[in-house]
C-alpha cells in the first residue's frame, strides 16, 4: 500500500458541496486508485445535518452522549464529530474546512490528532483558502468539477481587483426613502443572564449598542455568542422578563417578535437549511423584503431592480437554483438579503466561513459600505478578525465557570 498523504484540494468554478464531495472523492480514487479499497470517513456540514437528522428521526444522533447533538454549538458540533471520526481509525478523512469556525484551543486539538493520524491515514482536507492549510500538506491541487480534474493549485493572491469593483460602484440604491432613526439605543442590556437548564450561560451582561455602531462580537466556541444574538433576534424564549430593552421597548413588554424582526436583518449560516429547495437567487435575494424563506408577495418593479442591481454587483447568475451556488456565492447573496430592506440593525454571524479568498475581499469592501452608506448598526460575529473590516466597537464574551462575562470596549 502508497504510504498515506495529505493533501489540500481547492475547488475552482463555485460547486455546492454535495457536487463536490462526491465528484471529488470518484476523481481523487481513479488518481491514486489505492484509495478505492479504502475506508473513508467524512467531515462536512453534510455530514453533520446527517446526524442533526437522525436525531430529529429517532431521538438519538448517535454522537453526542449526554447533550443533544442540536443543543450544542456550531464549534461544539463540528470537535464531537471529529472525536467520534477518529476514534473510528479512518483510512481517509474528508475533510472540508476542517480548521474554520474553531478557536484557538479546539484548532490546536485538532492540528494535534490530525498530525498523529497523518502517519497511518489519508487527510483530504477541501480548503475555500489557504489560511488553515495543515502544514505538513504534501501536495496542494484544484479540482475543476467542470472536468473532473484535478491539477497543481496555482497560488492566487487575494485577488481585491472584484472588491475594488465594489467600491467604485458604491452599493445598489436603496428601495425605499431612508427613514431617520427614532431609537437612542437599538440595544441595552443591564445585568442580564441566560440559563439552560441548571447551567448559567451568561451572566451579568451590560451592553449598549446606540445608532451605527459597527460592533464585533467574538468568545471562544461554546461561550454564547450564538446565544446572545437569540435573545437580540426575539427567537430565544428565556428573554421575557430579563432586564433588557430592544429597539426602545423593554423585552417582554407586549412586543412580538415579529416586530423586533422588523428591525433586524439578520444572517447565519444555519439558515441556509431553510433554503434548500428551487427557489433562484433572485427570488432569495427578494425575499429579503418580506423577512420570509420563499417569496410568496409579488415585488414591485422597484425592487426587482434593486435586487438584480445586487447580484450583478456579486457577479452571481439571477436565475440558478439557489441551492447549486456555491457555500460563498450563498453567503454573499444572504448577506446582501440580510440588508435590503434597510434594517436599523445588521446581524451578520459568522458569514465568511466557505468564502475564497477573493470572496472574502469582497464581503469585507461590502460590509465596510453597509456600514458606510446607511445608518444602519451592525453586530457582526467571528473567530478570526477578517483584515480590513473596520468595527467600531468589540464585545468578547469570556468563559467562567459560572456563565461567561462580556468585556465591551471602543475601537481606537
Ligand atoms: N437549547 C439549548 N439547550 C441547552 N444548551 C444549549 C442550548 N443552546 C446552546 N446551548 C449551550 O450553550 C452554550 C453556548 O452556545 P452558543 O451556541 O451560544 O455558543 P457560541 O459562542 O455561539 O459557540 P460557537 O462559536 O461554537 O458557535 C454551549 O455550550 C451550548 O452547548
Amino acid at each position: 500500500m502508497n504510504q498515506p498523504k495529505t493533501l489540500a484540494i481547492y475547488p475552482l468554478g463555485n460547486p455546492s458541496e454535495a457536487e463536490l464531495l462526491d465528484e471529488l472523492k470518484k476523481t481523487l480514487q481513479s488518481a491514486y486508485p489505492s484509495l478505492s479499497s479504502l475506508g473513508w470517513s467524512e467531515f462536512s456540514e453534510r455530514a453533520i445535518d446527517r446526524f442533526l437528522l437522525n436525531e430529529s428521526r429517532h431521538g438519538n444522533s448517535g454522537l453526542s452522549q449526554n447533550k443533544h447533538f442540536s443543543h450544542l454549538s456550531s464549534g461544539e458540533k463540528r470537535r464531537a464529530l471529529f472525536s467520534q471520526l477518529i476514534q473510528e481509525a479512518p483510512e481517509v478523512l474528508l475533510l472540508v474546512s476542517p480548521l474554520e469556525s474553531l478557536d484557538p484551543a479546539n484548532r490546536a486539538y485538532f492540528l494535534e490528532e490530525l498530525h498523529k493520524l497523518s502517519s497511518q491515514c489519508w487527510i483530504i482536507q477541501v480548503l475555500h483558502r489557504p489560511d488553515f492549510l495543515l502544514p505538513w500538506t504534501a501536495e496542494e491541487l484544484d479540482f475543476d468539477l467542470r472536468y473532473r480534474q484535478l491539477a497543481p493549485h496555482q497560488n492566487k493572491a487575494r485577488s481585491t481587483e472584484f472588491a475594488n469593483a465594489i467600491q467604485a460602484k458604491g452599493l445598489p440604491e436603496f428601495a425605499e426613502q431612508k427613514v431617520p432613526q427614532q431609537f437612542d439605543s437599538l440595544i441595552e442590556m443591564k445585568g442580564l443572564e441566560l440559563h439552560y437548564g441548571n447551567r448559567c450561560i451568561l451572566q451579568d451582561i451590560h451592553w449598549r449598542v446606540k445608532t451605527h455602531e459597527f460592533w464585533e462580537l467574538s468568545g471562544p466556541n461554546g461561550s454564547g455568542k450564538s446565544s446572545l444574538i437569540s435573545l437580540i433576534t426575539g427567537d430565544n424564549p428565556q428573554g421575557y422578563g430579563q432586564p433588557y430593552s430592544l429597539f426602545g421597548r423593554k423585552r417582554g413588554s407586549g412586543e412580538s417578535v415579529w416586530e423586533i424582526k422588523s428591525h433586524i436583518g439578520y444572517f447565519t449560516p444555519v439558515q441556509l437549511q431553510g433554503f434548500g429547495g428551487y427557489q433562484n437567487a433572485l427570488e432569495v435575494l427578494l425575499s429579503g423584503y418580506y423577512d420570509s424563506v420563499g417569496l410568496y408577495q409579488l415585488p414591485s418593479d422597484r425592487q426587482l431592480r434593486i435586487a438584480r442591481q445586487w447580484l450583478d454587483l456579486l457577479q452571481i447568475p439571477l436565475k440558478n437554483a439557489f441551492r447549486n451556488l456555491s457555500q460563498g456565492q450563498q453567503r454573499l447573496v444572504m448577506t446582501a438579503r440580510a440588508f435590503l430592506k434597510q434594517p436599523p440593525l445588521l446581524i451578520l454571524d459568522e458569514p465568511t466561513w466557505g468564502l475564497d479568498p477573493e470572496q472574502v475581499a469582497l464581503f469585507v469592501e461590502l460590509v465596510n459600505l453597509m456600514y458606510k452608506e446607511s445608518d444602519a448598526s451592525l453586530i457582526y460575529v467571528s473567530h478570526h478578525p477578517e483584515q480590513g473590516l473596520k468595527p467600531t466597537h468589540r464585545i468578547q464574551l469570556i468563559p467562567h465557570e459560572e456563565g461567561s462575562i462580556a468585556n465591551t470596549y471602543i475601537v481606537e
